[in-house]
C-alpha cells in the first residue's frame, strides 16, 4: 500500500452516515456489478448453465479453503489489537459456519460429480486467494481486515438473497444453494460484520480500507466472470 493510500481520511462529508453506507452510495454501480452479476441473474431466472454452476462449485471450494486462514488471521488481529468480546463471538460464529460451508461443498460436489481433488484453480481464483493471503500479513490492521471480511461475505449474501426475492424461477436443485447464503441468519451475520466496520472506522477511516473494499468487489466480479467461463 503506498503512502497516499495509507493516509487517514474522514469517513465522508456527513459524519452521521456510516462509512459502509458512504462507500455503497459512492460505488453503487461497481457493487451492483458483483451482486447482480449475469451468473446470479441466471440462477434467479432459471436460465443458469449447469456447467457454469459446476465450475463455480469446484472453484469456490478452493476459495473457501483459502478463506479460512484469512478469517483466522482476522481473529488474531482482533485479539492483538482490541480483544473486543462481541467482535470475537461474531468472527468465531463465522468460522463455525465456514466449517459447514466446506462440508456443504463436499456434499454438492458428490451430487454433481465434481471431483474436488482434480479441480485446477483458475487465474481469477489464484489471484483472489493470493490477495487473501496478503491480507493475513501483520501489517494489515484489524479494521482493514474486518472491512475485507465484511465485503467478501456481503457480496455473497446480497447476491443469493436477490435470487430468493419474489418472482424468482430458481431451479429446484439450486434452491438450497441460494438459501445457504441468502438466509436470514447469514444476513444477520453480515449485518454484524458491517456494524463492526462502521464502529471501527467511525472516527477515522483509512483510505486503505476503502481501497480494499473496492478490490474485494472487483475480485468477486472476476470470480463470477470465471464461473460463466468469461475470463
Ligand atoms: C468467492 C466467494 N466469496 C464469498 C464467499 C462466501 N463465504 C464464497 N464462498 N466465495
Amino acid at each position: 500500500m503506498d503512502e497516499t493510500a495509507k493516509k487517514t481520511v474522514t469517513g465522508g462529508t456527513d459524519s452521521s452516515i456510516p462509512v459502509t453506507e458512504t462507500w455503497l452510495r459512492k460505488h453503487r454501480l461497481l457493487y451492483n456489478g458483483a451482486t447482480r452479476h449475469p451468473f446470479i441473474l441466471s440462477i434467479r431466472d432459471g436460465s443458469v448453465d449447469f456447467s457454469s454452476f459446476k465450475r463455480w462449485l469446484g472453484q469456490d471450494y478452493i476459495f473457501v479453503r483459502s478463506f479460512v486462514p484469512f478469517v483466522a488471521s482476522t481473529l488474531v488481529k482482533l485479539c492483538k489489537e482490541s480483544s473486543n468480546e462481541s467482535d470475537m463471538e461474531v468472527i468465531l460464529g463465522g468460522m463455525a459456519s465456514l466449517n459447514d460451508e466446506i462440508n456443504w461443498f463436499k456434499k454438492q460436489a458428490s451430487k454433481y460429480h465434481v471431483s474436488l481433488t482434480s479441480v485446477v484453480p483458475q487465474n481469477a481464483n489464484v489471484k483472489y486467494c493470493r490477495f487473501l493471503e496478503s491480507l493475513t500479513s501483520s501489517e494489515i490492521e484489524y479494521p482493514v481486515a474486518i472491512t475485507a471480511l465484511w465485503a467478501i461475505e456481503a457480496v455473497y449474501q446480497e447476491s443469493f438473497a436477490h435470487c430468493l426475492e419474489e418472482g424468482n424461477r430458481i431451479p429446484q436443485e439450486l434452491q438450497e444453494t441460494c438459501e445457504r447464503w441468502g438466509n436470514e441468519g447469514f444476513g444477520a451475520y453480515c449485518k454484524s460484520l458491517r456494524d463492526i466496520v462502521d464502529r471501527c472506522l467511525q472516527k477515522a477511516s483509512p483510505a486503505e480500507a476503502e481501497v480494499l473494499f473496492l478490490r474485494v468487489v472487483e475480485h468477486e466480479v472476476e470470480f463470477w466472470n470465471m464461473s460463466v467461463g468469461d475470463v
